[in-house]
């Protein structure tokens, strides 16, 4: 008996390697994509990082430079506050002083009762003196807001009368009462101190109009407005392009709003190069090309481990395998098979007269004969040498088991052609032993009884079938078997 299971038949089956590249290919190529999208979305989580760290950067430095700037015209209004007015020559020589280090203020006025009547520096913006601020349309709801506040307003940016881009701060001046007095009065509105810095140096400082790390940024907000202001630095569709964003709060309420996307975008940020991400589904699918090779390689180890070589029919260990099987089908279904030993006659003169290859070819011939006369169910084999078996699965009687093996031995004498073109008969011995559903009988008592009868075929003249005793312990029946038999 064999000692290792042999293959099943799915194990030998022609679809399992085709199966198994596939299944191998798809695998692979899922991992891939896998860890493809985690670097993708790791490399983009560190992105966003960095764009909001960039855009926190930028958004100190605006704070900073717009807290010193916004204390100028507060310094000024409380000079105006305390005193109740400023005159002409006072102006001039404070706010000069003032706005020495201040280099993005582009000028300071002053307006008593929301008109302007004073500016530092007069070159140059002379067209804002009289503007009157609740007349301009544009002007007029920051003026009325920090009066309601009664905080500084930060507006814009928005373009200047006297020209260019500024952001403006509207800064409202209440008189607390004659300094000295014993009755502190309500305090009154003045008038506004207003600032407009040139909005395009001070983006400039904070690095806000520039390419800067690997990020373009906008900011959008004007007057203040948030998410709903325009657009007033940088590409206006940045915003539609899911863009890192930082709320920038301004004095006197309201907000700006930053955005960031990388340069080029984000669908090439983070992600894997096109050369590595066709690399790995190339690797994927060489992976699976050799898992199916593999898988084939080990069905023809497995088979050359379970057939001959030069006929292709099953061999000893296989035979012996089906004919347990066979056996063990006959005991449940309750019905008879028979084995058949069949032996060349004379087979050695064939190859002493036109050479081993030759009689290769007679064996190969003899076994393609044997594997046309079995049924599906059935298993013809070489056993080795000149001898091949025929397990029959099902037969009606020993009668029909008989008859199978005078079809063989009428086959068989038929000339068999030769590469060289030469003919050779060949003749068959058999020996069969029937095995019936309620023997208790061992294979190798079953083998030897086949062996028996073969050789007493030999010994009676050959070329003729020998029916082998009947098993110990059993009797035929005399009528045809139940169970699915067709001989
Ligand atoms: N060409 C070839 N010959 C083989 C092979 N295996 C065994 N043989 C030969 O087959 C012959 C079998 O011997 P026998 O069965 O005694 O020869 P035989 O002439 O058929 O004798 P009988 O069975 O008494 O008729 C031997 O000569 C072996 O050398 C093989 O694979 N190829």
């Amino acid at each position: 008996m064999p000692t290792t299971r042999l293959p099943t038949h799915w194990q030998q089956s022609r679809h399992l390697p085709l199966l198994v590249g596939l299944c191998t290919a798809a695998l692979a190529m899922l991992l891939a994509w896998v860890v493809i999208d985690i670097s993708h979305t790791k490399a983009r989580t560190e992105i966003v990082a960095r764009a909001q760290s960039h855009l926190l950067e930028i958004r100190d430095r605006l704070d900073r430079q717009l807290q010193s700037t916004l204390s100028v015209p507060e310094t000024v209004a409380a000079f105006v506050a305390a005193q109740g007015h400023m005159p002409p020559e006072i102006f001039a020589s404070v706010v000069g002083r003032l706005l020495e280090s201040q280099r993005n203020i582009r000028n300071l006025a002053l307006a008593p009762d929301n008109v302007i009547t004073d500016i530092y520096p007069r070159l140059g913006n002379e067209k804002a003196l009289g503007l009157r601020y609740l007349d301009n349309p544009q002007q007029r709801g920051a003026v009325e807001r920090a009066i309601q506040t009664r905080r500084t307003v930060v507006a814009g940016p928005i373009q200047l009368v006297q020209g260019g881009l500024g952001i403006v701060s509207r800064t409202p001046v209440f008189l607390v009462g004659v300094p000295g007095a014993a009755v502190v009065a309500e305090p009154r509105y003045w008038g506004i101190v207003s600032l407009a810095v040139n909005a395009d140096t001070l983006f400039a400082d904070v690095g806000l109009n520039t390419e800067q790390a690997g990020f373009q940024v906008a900011a959008r907000g004007l007057d203040a407005l948030g998410a709903q202001g325009a657009v007033f630095v940088g590409r206006a569709s940045l915003f539609d392009e899911k863009p890192v964003t930082l709320d920038v709060p301004l004095p006197g309420g309201g907000s700006w709003i930053l955005g960031a996307v990388p340069v080029g975008g984000w669908k090439a940020a983070g992600s894997a190069p096109a050369l590595v991400v066709m690399l790995s589904y190339v690797f994927a699918l060489l992976l699976g090309l050799l898992s199916a090779w593999l898988v084939r390689a080990h069905q023809q180890v497995l088979a050359l481990a379970s057939h001959d070589r030069l006929t292709g029919l099953p061999n000893r260990r296989l035979f012996e395998d089906r004919l347990s099987q066979a056996v063990l089908a006959a005991h449940r279904d309750r019905r008879a098979g028979a084995l058949l030993l069949v032996d060349l006659d004379g087979f050695k003169a064939v190859n002493d007269s036109m050479g081993h290859g030759s009689g290769d070819q007679v064996l190969v011939r003899v076994g393609q004969r044997l594997a046309g006369l079995a049924r599906a169910n059935d298993t013809a084999a070489r056993l080795g040498g000149d001898e091949f078996a025929l397990v029959l699965n099902a037969v009606s009687s020993p009668q029909a088991a008989m008859e199978v093996a005078q079809r063989i031995i009428q086959d068989m004498v038929a000339p068999i052609g030769l590469d060289n073109g030469e003919h050779v008969r060949v003749g068959v011995s058999i020996g069969v032993a029937v095995f019936q559903g309620d023997a208790a009988e061992a294979l190798p008592a079953l083998i030897d009884r086949a062996d028996q009868a073969l050789y007493a075929s030999k010994r009676a003249g050959k070329g003729q079938a020998t029916l082998a005793a009947p098993a110990e312990l059993h009797t035929y029946a005399t009528q045809p078997m139940n169970g699915p038999t067709s001989r």
